[in-house]
């Protein structure tokens, strides 16, 4: 799907991976809406990308995707601005292994909602117009990782969750697009996070695969959008492979017993 003249739906946008696809689709022509729990950077971002690219094209709503009715009604909002949302990208995520319930919420529990938040509105067999959902999971959703456990089930979460909708039977009538973006360590706030386990795993790991810059994966995210044959991609983002599918192949070895490894194509 090309960005121009498409209207956009987008989570946790005021800063970060977020704020980095906002910038990317609206210079590529697209109008977004976008969320975010912390109004005072929410509203500032949306000064900063409106004096660029003009009033009429970014917008900021305040919501908490963890509470329903706020996410709702952010969402409601988009499609009352621009009649209709022909891309939502579910990314407001957070690591904090001190606190599993709030993770689940927002990582697997909000992306749950606003994808079917957006599969009820574009859905063309009940008079949508179609669309893409991007689901922003992480390489801690295709790897494990004792660190942050949570994250990583809330990660693993979001790929079982889009790929099966991907594999509906009803995927072709309602011509909703369904992917997941599976970035590597990138350079953001998230970084400073200090409620993991063995903090050093981390470090470590962050030592030997290096981190990204957001600008490097949100022009991963406009492959993604622009891709027509993509439905039910995983997209992993890492430094030393750069952008490449993934896919999940159930190989049978011994005729009793199916091993699934991840493919690359
Ligand atoms: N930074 C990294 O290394 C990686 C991040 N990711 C994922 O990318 C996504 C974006 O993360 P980053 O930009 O790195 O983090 P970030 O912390 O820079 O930005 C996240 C944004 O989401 C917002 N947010 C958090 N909870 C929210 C809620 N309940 N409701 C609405 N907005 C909320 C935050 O206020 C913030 O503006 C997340 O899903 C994260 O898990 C994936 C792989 C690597
Ligand atoms: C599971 C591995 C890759 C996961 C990539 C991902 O989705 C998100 C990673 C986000 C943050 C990682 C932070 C690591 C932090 C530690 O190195 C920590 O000890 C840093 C402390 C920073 C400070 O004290 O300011």
């Amino acid at each position: 799907m090309d960005p121009q003249g498409k209207s956009v739906f987008l989570t946790g946008g005021a800063q970060g991976l977020g704020r980095g696809i906002v910038e990317k689709l609206l210079s590529l022509g697209a109008k977004v809406l976008f969320c975010d729990v912390d109004v005072e950077r929410g509203k500032a971002t949306e000064s900063e990308l409106q004096t660029q690219y003009g009033a009429d094209v970014v917008f900021f709503h305040p919501a908490d995707v963890s509470d329903d009715e706020q996410h709702k009604a952010a969402f409601g909002m988009a499609v009352s601005k621009f009649e209709t949302v022909d891309i939502c990208v579910n990314n407001a995520g957070i690591l904090n292994e001190s606190n599993w319930e709030k993770v689940m919420a927002i990582n697997a529990g909000a992306v749950i909602r606003g994808s079917l938040l957006a599969l009820e509105h574009m859905r063309r067999d009940r008079g949508g117009r179609g669309g893409v959902i991007i689901n922003v999971a992480s390489i801690a959703g295709l790897n494990v990782n004792p660190a942050c456990p949570t994250y990583c089930a809330s990660k693993h979460a979001v790929i079982g969750f889009t790929t099966s909708w991907a594999m509906s039977p009803g995927q072709k009538d309602h011509a909703v697009r369904w992917c997941c973006l599976c970035p590597d360590a990138m350079e953001t706030s998230m970084l400073k996070v200090t409620d993991i386990h063995y903090p050093e795993m981390l470090e470590e790991y962050l030592k030997d695969n290096g981190v990204m810059s957001v600008s490097q994966v949100a022009d991963a995210v406009m492959k993604l959008i622009q891709d027509p044959d993509n439905n039910g991609a995983i997209l992993e983002v890492t430094l030393k492979k750069g952008a490449r599918y993934r896919r999940r192949q159930v190989v049978d070895r011994d005729g009793v017993n199916d091993l699934v490894i991840m493919d690359t194509y």
